[in-house]
């Protein structure tokens, strides 16, 4: 259905009164509300529903390129492009994005990439399918660019990285080693953490809620708040809304790239899932 955006956006819902948000543009999923309809993933005020420009908020899916990996614009071109409904129910969606011209001027590799997005009780699975429709093999990096929403950034911290290698985006992609406990944000904080566990959480003590982000086949997590300067120099978030959100990303990056041979599927997933504290 048409919302009021003219963008085509599909709403799940599950039996336990669950329900998620998934555009066509992009298959970009801007809203997943569990069944007491508390908001899990944030969306920025400012975000603009104007294709092909990527909606700021809720889960980006960057593809075949995550950041600047590779010699695509920043995230490749997924989460510019207008998918298509192929399969789906009411608490289950799965749309595809084949390559048309104008991607292959940009990336000469044909391929299809699925995107399934499901809803249950107190959780959403969303999975990746990219299938090389060409007869060559393509290298490719990715990111589920998820968007948490926190009470106040102060009272959120990141869990499970501990002991992990990480690229500090912020100073050239220089290697470190995650001391603490946990991640907190005091600043801004741009790292590409590099084989991590596949569990990992971030906790909102302002909520007493956690989301868990379970990943596979994704090497990597990426963690992001883009603090004060970045937000204000971003003309599609709110200047005062990186207090609002922690980005926490199953990717395919530091780690990668896969390299995809003809005819072969590569796979990922991640699950979200709330618990109460
Ligand atoms: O502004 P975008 O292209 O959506 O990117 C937003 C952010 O995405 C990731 O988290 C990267 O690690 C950041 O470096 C980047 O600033």
């Amino acid at each position: 259905m048409d919302d009021n955006t003219g963008l085509q956006k599909i709403t799940l819902r599950a039996p336990s009164g669950s329900t998620a948000e998934v555009y066509c543009h992009g298959a970009h999923v801007t809203s997943w509300k569990t069944t007491s309809g508390e908001e899990m993933l944030f969306l920025s005020n400012k975000a603009v529903f104007k294709p092909p420009k990527a909606i700021r908020g809720g889960i980006p899916v960057c593809f075949p390129q995550f950041g600047g990996f590779g010699p695509l614009a920043q995230h490749g071109f997924a989460r510019n492009s207008e998918f298509t409904v192929v399969d789906g129910g009411s608490s289950s969606v799965t749309l595809s994005l084949q390559t048309n011209e104008d991607h292959l001027k940009l990336f000469p590799h044909p391929f299809e990439l699925l995107v399934t997005v499901s809803i249950g009780d107190e959780e959403l699975e969303q999975t990746l399918e990219a299938k090389n429709t060409g007869d060559k093999p393509f290298e490719l990096t990715a990111a589920l660019h998820t968007y948490i929403a926190v009470s106040s950034i102060d009272k959120a911290h990141v869990v499970g990285l501990k002991g992990v290698e990480y690229m500090d985006s912020l100073q050239d992609k220089k290697r470190l080693k995650e001391g603490g406990d946990s991640i907190t944000f005091t600043d801004e904080l741009d790292r590409i953490y590099l084989q991590t566990p596949d569990v990992l959480e971030v906790v909102d003590e302002g909520k007493n809620r956690a989301i868990q982000v379970e990943k596979e086949g994704f090497p990597d997590a990426v963690v992001w708040n883009p603090w004060i300067q970045k937000a204000a120099g971003m003309a599609d978030f709110g200047d005062d809304q990186y207090k609002e959100m922690v980005c926490l990303e199953p990717a395919v990056a530091g780690s990668g790239p896969v390299t995809l041979e003809p005819g072969k599927t590569w796979k990922a997933k991640q699950t979200l899932s709330l618990r109460h504290f």
